[in-house]
C-alpha cells in the first residue's frame, strides 16, 4: 500500500517504523514544520491511503483536505470530534472513506467491549455503586480528558442510565460520571473504569506499554479501508 503520513511525530514516526515490515510504502509526510509537503499536492494514483496523527486544531482540516483530495483517511487525533458530524457529511458528499478511533489499540477496543457489558451489568446492581474513569498520560498530550477516556465515557452513559453527563473533575452530583484525569512524565496511555461500593470495588483497566499497539491498529484500518465508502471505526473493522 501506498501511505501517505499527516504528522511525522511519536505517532506518525512508530507507524513509519512498522509499515515497511507489512510492505508498505510511506510516498509522503504532511507535517507542521518538518515538511514542504501538502496534502493538496496528493492524488489518488499516488496514495491508497491517509494517515492522520495531527493535533486537535489541526485534524480536522487534515481529514476535510484528504477527502476533498479523494484519499481514504484513517485518523487517530483527539479532541476535534465537536467537528466529526461535518467530517462524516463531507465523507457522504464526496463519496469517500473515512476511519476514525479515539484508541486503534486492539486491546483498548476489547477494554471498551467489556466496558459497556460491565456497565449494563452493573446497571442491574445499581444500588451502592458509583463509577468513574481515570485516564493518565504524558506530560506533552494537549487535550483533556483522552479521547479513549471519553469514548469509555460514552459506553457509561449509553448503558448505565444512574449517569446522565460526565465531568472532567470530581462529581459533583450522583448522576455525573467524573472523568479524571492525570499527567505524569512518559506514560503512553494508561484507562480505567471504577465501580466503588461501601463493600468493594471492581476496576477495568488497561496501559499501554508502548505505542506498538496503536500504529498497527492504524495500520490494520488503513489496510482495510482502500475500496469502501462511508465512516468507519473499530467496531466495523473488528465485528465487535
Ligand atoms: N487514536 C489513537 O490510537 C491515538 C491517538 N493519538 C492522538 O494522535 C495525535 C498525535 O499524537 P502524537 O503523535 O503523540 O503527537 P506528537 O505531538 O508527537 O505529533 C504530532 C505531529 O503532528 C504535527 N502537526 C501539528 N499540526 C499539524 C498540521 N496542521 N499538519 C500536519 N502535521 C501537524 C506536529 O508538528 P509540530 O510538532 O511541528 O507542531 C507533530 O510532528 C494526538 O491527538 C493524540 O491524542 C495518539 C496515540 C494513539
Ligand atoms: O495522546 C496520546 O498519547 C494518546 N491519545 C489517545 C487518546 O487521547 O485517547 C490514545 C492514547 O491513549 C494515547
Amino acid at each position: 500500500m501506498k501511505i501517505l503520513l499527516i504528522g511525522y511525530g511519536k505517532m506518525g514516526q512508530t507507524i513509519a517504523g512498522l509499515a515497511a515490515g507489512r510492505g508498505h510504502e510511506v510516498v509522503g509526510i504532511v507535517d507542521h514544520q518538518a515538511s514542504t509537503q501538502r496534502i493538496e499536492d496528493f492524488t489518488p494514483a499516488q496514495v491508497d491511503v491517509a494517515i492522520e496523527f495531527t493535533h486537535p486544531e489541526a485534524a480536522f482540516a487534515n481529514v476535510a483536505a484528504c477527502l476533498r483530495q479523494g484519499l481514504p483517511v484513517v485518523c487517530g487525533s483527539t479532541g476535534w470530534l465537536h467537528h466529526f458530524e461535518e467530517a462524516a457529511q463531507l465523507a457522504t458528499d464526496t463519496h469517500g472513506a473515512l476511519f476514525y478511533a479515539s484508541n486503534y489499540s486492539v486491546g483498548v477496543n476489547l477494554f471498551f467491549h467489556f466496558n459497556e457489558y460491565i456497565a449494563a451489568k452493573m446497571n442491574q446492581f445499581a444500588a451502592g455503586y458509583d463509577v468513574q474513569v481515570t485516564e493518565i498520560h504524558h506530560t506533552q498530550k494537549v487535550d483533556q480528558p483522552s479521547g479513549t477516556a471519553l469514548t469509555a465515557a460514552e459506553g457509561i452513559l449509553a448503558n448505565f442510565p444512574a449517569k446522565t453527563s460526565w465531568r472532567n473533575a470530581p462529581a459533583q452530583a450522583p448522576y455525573e460520571l467524573a472523568v479524571l484525569s492525570e499527567r505524569e512524565g512518559t506514560v503512553v496511555g494508561t484507562h480505567e473504569v471504577r465501580y466503588i461500593s461501601a463493600a468493594d470495588t471492581i476496576e477495568l483497566r488497561h496501559e499501554a506499554h508502548s505505542r506498538q499497539g496503536f500504529a498497527e491498529g492504524a495500520l490494520l484500518a488503513a489496510e482495510w479501508l482502500p475500496g469502501r465508502h462511508g465512516v468507519f471505526g473499530m467496531k466495523e473493522l473488528l465485528g465487535l
